[in-house]
């Protein structure tokens, strides 16, 4: 395994030990699973969302990448459980802990158990641009169509 290395601090002991780090569970995964460090079961109300620690902080440091905090596709499409913020975003300069909006959008409550993996984090590349203001742009094929422009089918 080669991949880049990105610094990770453990902001509770039972990461390492009871709760696994995060891995990638096969050679091509592009995410790996984040657990929930909880006390004890959380029973999330049909509507309700909750902030979850993961006990992790990862300084990313590179601006040329992000976070990526995406639902587990299992939980979301069966449980309904998805995020509040429906994508969580980490800016390479965070440091702080790795917070996990978890929104439950159905009607019935679900149980979160201690450790069980919510949701999933996934390293990606960024570019930051310099806007320049500009009166007309180069035409383009599109133009400003959107929003269905094209039609349905
Ligand atoms: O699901 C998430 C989303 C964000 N964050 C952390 C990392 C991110 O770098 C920081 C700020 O996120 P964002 O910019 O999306 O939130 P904001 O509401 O704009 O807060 P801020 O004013 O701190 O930028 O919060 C999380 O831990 N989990
Ligand atoms: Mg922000």
């Amino acid at each position: 395994m080669n991949h880049p290395k990105v610094a990770v601090k453990l902001l509770d002991p039972r990461l390492g030990d009871s709760l696994p780090l995060p891995t990638y569970a096969t050679e091509g995964s592009a995410g790996m699973d984040l657990r929930a460090l909880l006390d004890e079961a959380l029973v999330i109300q049909p509507g309700e969302t909750h902030l979850v620690r993961t006990g992790l902080a990862i300084h990313l440091a590179d601006p040329g990448l992000a976070g990526v905090i995406l639902p587990r596709s299992g939980l979301g499409h069966k449980h309904g459980i998805i995020l509040g913020n429906t994508v969580g975003l980490i800016d390479s300069d965070y440091q702080g802990e790795l917070m996990i909006s978890v929104w439950n959008r159905s009607q019935k409550p679900f149980t979160m158990e201690p450790g069980e993996r919510l949701a999933q984090y996934v390293v990606v590349p960024v570019v930051q641009v310099q806007l320049e203001v500009v009166t007309d742009f180069a035409a383009s094929e599109r133009g400003a169509g959107g929003f269905g422009s094209s039609g349905r089918h």
